[in-house]
């Protein structure tokens, strides 16, 4: 199987219950929720998309043929190599959308080099089997497939997926991370908001863009 990949860079994990993290993350090009073009968002599924995930030409990306390839590329950015690393390596599949291409093959060839694997997915896609944090961030108006997992981060607010929706699903930390965009003020009160009514939820902000990484 071979791999379109957007991007692969190095940074702290910014989301979610792993925040401050250092990770490599791995971006596959490609969504099944939009295509990425602006003149496409308003019709998308998922139209508040923050991310640039069109073709294979950001920083070390491009097409791997195969799995050993890409966990070659991505074990380059682990600072003094994965090999004896301090600090278990950690890699973030992200995109797009990842579960379109991340297959067996993959996890195991990260593994193989000493990687805890992750994955930031919409949850529409089945998961290969072995993956060690799965963090599903569920989109209004797309099915979701995958019901368990580690962490359920929901961009809030969008009006036809209400927290109650997903409150009693099977995963361990529940973050509500306000919607970036011109609205991120209100959004991050009305989650602040939100979680203090509803103690069972947590506030995530996105802080790789308060410190101003990747
Ligand atoms: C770019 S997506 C890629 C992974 C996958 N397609 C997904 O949606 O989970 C990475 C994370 O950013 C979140 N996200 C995307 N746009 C956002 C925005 N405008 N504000 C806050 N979070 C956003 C997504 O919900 C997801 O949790
Ligand atoms: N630092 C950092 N943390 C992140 N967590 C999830 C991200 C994503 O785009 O999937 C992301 C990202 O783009 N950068
Ligand atoms: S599902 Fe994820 S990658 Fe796809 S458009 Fe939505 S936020 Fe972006
Ligand atoms: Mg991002």
């Amino acid at each position: 199987m071979s791999y379109a990949v957007k991007e692969i860079f190095y940074t702290l994990q910014g989301e979610g219950a792993q925040a401050g993290r250092a990770a490599v993350f791995c971006r596959f090009a490609g969504c099944n929720l939009w295509s990425g073009r602006e003149s496409d968002r308003a019709a998308a599924v998922c139209t508040f998309c923050d991310t640039d995930f069109v073709g294979t030409d950001g920083q070390n990306g491009g097409k791997f043929a195969g799995a050993d390839a890409l966990a070659d590329a991505v074990a380059a950015r682990w600072p003094g190599g994965v090999a004896g690393a301090a600090g278990r390596p950690y890699v973030v599949c992200t995109g797009g959308e990842p579960l379109l291409q991340l297959d067996d093959a993959l996890v195991e060839a990260f593994h193989a080099r000493g990687f805890e694997v992750a994955v930031e997915t919409n949850g529409t896609q089945p998961a290969p089997a072995g993956l060690d944090w799965i963090c599903v961030s569920p989109k209004a108006d797309a099915p979701l497939l995958l019901t368990a997992g580690d962490e359920l981060k929901l961009v809030y607010p969008q009006p036809l997926a209400l927290p109650e929706r997903f409150a009693g699903l099977a995963f361990d930390h529940f973050f509500l991370q306000p919607m970036d965009g011109p609205e991120r003020l209100a959004h991050t009160r009305a989650a602040t908001d939100y979680c203090m009514a509803h103690p069972q939820w947590r506030l995530g902000v996105q802080m790789h863009k308060i410190v101003g990484i990747e």
